[in-house]
């Protein structure tokens, strides 16, 4: 007998409208099994917004969107909160540290900040894997960029997450800073077990992933002219009906 495993990330209809502002459509995706997914496309198109729907930052207007086997329309106020803190982990530079606060006091904060016991074994292990060990005492202010890129993904990385989501990872970033982001991603999907989902417009970024892991290259289009155009169209079939 075959027992279909649910797949990691799907949506369907999934539609987010910003108050006042955009109305952004994306088509319907479901990833493969063991796979990673690259969200790829223009500037403006939608990446960050399907990253933060895909966070439980931002709540879809319409459509289902399942994470790790959870609706998360299902989930209400601090249960997105609770799920995130133990389901995703969030690869971002503009998420800071604490400059004043050293390495391993900065990979404390998740747990505290969830009210959780510091799992000190777990730290542990995540600073191993990156090669942190000699930065532990060092405060955040005074890691170079490449320490940085580090510490940012083991805090990502120490709850264990079954997804990692990493948007435009290599933004702002000269070519050698950028393989080496990629090269640090790829390795925490591999040891940790985690899906990675990365956002890029970046086509040189698409390939070195694809180089390095199995992914799933999603290519997001603008389809809110199509749904207006339909709807336009609609309404006018409606209208020239005789009533
Ligand atoms: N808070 C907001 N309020 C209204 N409109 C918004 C808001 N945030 C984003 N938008 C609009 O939604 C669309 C998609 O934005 P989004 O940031 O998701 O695109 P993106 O592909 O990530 O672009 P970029 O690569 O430039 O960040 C854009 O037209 C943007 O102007």
């Amino acid at each position: 007998m075959t027992v279909l495993s649910e797949p990691m990330i799907a949506w369907h209809s999934l539609r987010h409208a910003y108050p006042g502002g955009a109305l952004l459509y994306f088509d319907d995706f479901v990833l493969a099994p063991r796979h990673h997914l690259l969200v790829h496309g223009p500037s403006g198109v939608g990446k960050s917004t399907l990253l933060n729907l895909m966070a439980g930052l931002l709540r879809p207007s319409d459509g289902q969107l399942r994470l790790a086997g959870v609706e998360l329309g299902q989930l209400q106020g601090a249960a997105v909160d609770r799920w995130r803190g133990s389901q995703l982990g969030l690869v971002s530079q503009r998420l800071h540290l604490s400059p004043s606060l050293n390495v391993l006091e900065n990979l404390r904060l998740p747990f505290l900040a969830a009210g959780l016991p510091v799992d000190k074994e777990r730290i542990g292990l995540v600073v191993t894997s990156l090669g942190l060990e000699g930065l532990a005492k060092r405060r955040a202010a005074q890691l170079n960029q490449g320490q940085l890129q580090r510490v940012i993904l083991a805090r990502a990385l120490l709850r264990g997450p079954r997804i990692l989501l990493a948007d435009e990872p290599t933004a702002n970033l000269d070519e050698e800073a950028s393989e080496r982001m990629i090269g640090l991603l790829c390795q925490a999907a591999s040891e940790h077990h985690v899906t990675l989902v990365v956002t890029t417009h970046d086509a040189r970024v698409v390939q070195r992933f694809q180089a390095l892991l199995p992914v799933q290259l999603h290519r997001l289009r603008n389809l809110g002219w199509l749904a207006s155009g339909l709807t336009a169209g609609l309404s006018t079939v409606l209208g020239g009906q005789p009533g």
